[in-house]
């Protein structure tokens, strides 16, 4: 097991990096096996799902290198495998595998996939988008076996109930090369979907309308990688570095965002009296000031995103006074950080599934787990902020989605370090 030791209550100052955005990668790399010759992907985070996926890529006997942040992937000799379980349960992205597969084979064997503990997850939007282009989807022993028709897949017009970040992407990896055209409706608007969407054009695809609700998909026969592929920045990796320097920084410069897909956050955090100034790629977050309470409701892009909704929460301890409140509607179940907080001192309580804080003067180090990635990135804040040792168990957590974390940290002047310890 990963731990992550933390000294606290030490101000941060200095420059930070943002990797690649972890959600676009995830996506990117089960995309790769749609191409017919290499492909190349720059601004790559180091990350466990990245190392996750790559496992996956060498059961299909596609070989990938990663060197620094350059990731190639050779699909040429790939090999139609069924991926049943093993590295499939280590992420969540495992399930884009259904949809590459697909596009390329027209079949898929994929092992249900993990990911985070954050309540229910579904997937029926995805398996409702396979049957619409005329796929058979099989739900056995765990494992979901998809196929096509004799005569392939077909565009379809498919509405979806919500807009699934991963169901807009699976089905757009899986028409990319049906025959006619695909509309999907409510589709997601994530910046990840356009880079996806960007990302298969240049291979050859025809995707339209990718960052809006409508998105239309004219099947083509065969993608090629031609050019590189820089990923965008993890607007999650920035606003969590946003959250911690309202808490404890003393200036500290965000380089490698693009602050458009951070406007809902920014909007939420310059309320609360964090100032930052912004230039063209990068933002200043000035000394930690007197914070206001506030409240937050989670809701799909362009709204304040799910996934920032526990690294801002040690922000709102900070505030000098008032009741906040978060609502996450997309993860009403994403609350198990609280109890960990709590531990630390935290002045903050769930009341059916409402998250409730109060302004926390001092929070104090103890023994605490990162249940899962976000909740880490929550415990790793309020950790810095702490007075004493804060050990968080389950740091892996962190790493699955952090890039680079314990380097970074240390560039800002923290005293942090990650060990392996055994299980107990
Ligand atoms: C790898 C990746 O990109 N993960 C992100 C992606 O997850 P993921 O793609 O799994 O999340 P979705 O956008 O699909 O989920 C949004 C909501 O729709 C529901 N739903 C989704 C699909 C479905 O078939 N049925 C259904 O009911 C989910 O339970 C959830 O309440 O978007 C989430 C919401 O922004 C983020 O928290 C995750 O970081
Ligand atoms: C929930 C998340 O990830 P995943 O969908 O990969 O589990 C996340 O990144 O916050």
């Amino acid at each position: 097991m990963k731990q992550m030791i933390i000294h606290g209550g030490k101000p941060l100052q200095g420059d930070v990096w943002i990797g690649g955005a972890k959600n676009s990668t995830v996506a990117l790399i089960p995309a790769s096996i749609l191409s017919r010759t290499p492909v190349t992907l720059e601004g790559v985070p180091r990350i466990a799902d990245v190392d996750n996926l790559m496992d996956l890529l060498s059961e299909m006997s596609v070989a990938s290198d990663f060197q620094n942040t350059t990731l190639r992937i050779n699909p040429e000799h790939i090999k139609m495998s069924p991926l049943p379980s093993g590295k499939i349960k280590s992420l969540r992205a495992s399930y884009y595998f259904m949809g590459a597969l697909l596009g390329r084979f027209g079949k898929a064997v994929v092992g249900f996939p993990g990911g985070d503990d954050i309540g229910p997850r579904p997937i029926d939007q995805h398996i409702k988008g396979f049957e619409a282009l005329g796929a058979c989807v099989k739900n056995e022993n765990d494992q979901i076996k998809i196929t096509s028709p004799a005569d392939g897949l077909h565009g379809a017009k498919i509405h979806l109930a919500m807009p699934s970040v991963g169901a807009t992407m699976n089905i757009i990896m899986a028409s990319v090369t049906a025959k006619g055209q695909t509309i999907i409706d409510n589709a997601a608007k994530e910046p990840e979907i356009i880079d996806l969407a960007t990302f298969l054009n240049n291979m050859g695809a025809v995707i339209r309308g990718a960052g809006t609700d409508s998105i239309r998909i004219e099947g083509v026969e065969r993608l090629e990688a031609k050019t590189p592929h820089t990923i965008i920045p993890d607007r999650i990796e920035a606003g969590t570095y946003i959250s911690l320097a309202g808490c404890i920084g003393n200036g500290i410069c965000i380089h490698n965002i693009i602050e458009e897909h951070l406007d809902s956050y920014l909007a939420k955090v310059e309320e609360m009296g964090v100032v930052i100034d912004a230039t063209e790629d990068s933002l200043y977050v000035y000394p930690a000031g007197d914070l206001k309470m506030t409240q937050i409701r989670t809701s799909s892009y362009p709204g304040f995103a799910t996934d920032l909704q526990q690294p801002v929460t040690p922000l709102l301890l900070s505030a000098k006074s008032g009741e906040g409140v978060i609502i996450d509607q997309i993860y009403p179940k994403r609350i198990g950080h609280i109890e960990q907080l709590r531990k630390m001192g935290a002045d903050i309580k769930v009341e059916d599934n409402i998250i409730l804080v109060h302004p926390t003067a001092k929070l104090h180090g103890t023994t605490v787990s990162a249940g899962e990635i976000r909740a880490g990135a929550c415990l790793m804040i309020a950790g810095l902020m702490a007075d004493g040792k804060t050990v968080i168990n389950n740091a892996g957590n962190i790493l699955r989605g952090y890039d680079r974390v314990q380097e970074k940290l240390r560039l800002l002047g923290a005293n942090v370090k990650i060990q392996d310890v055994p299980e107990k």
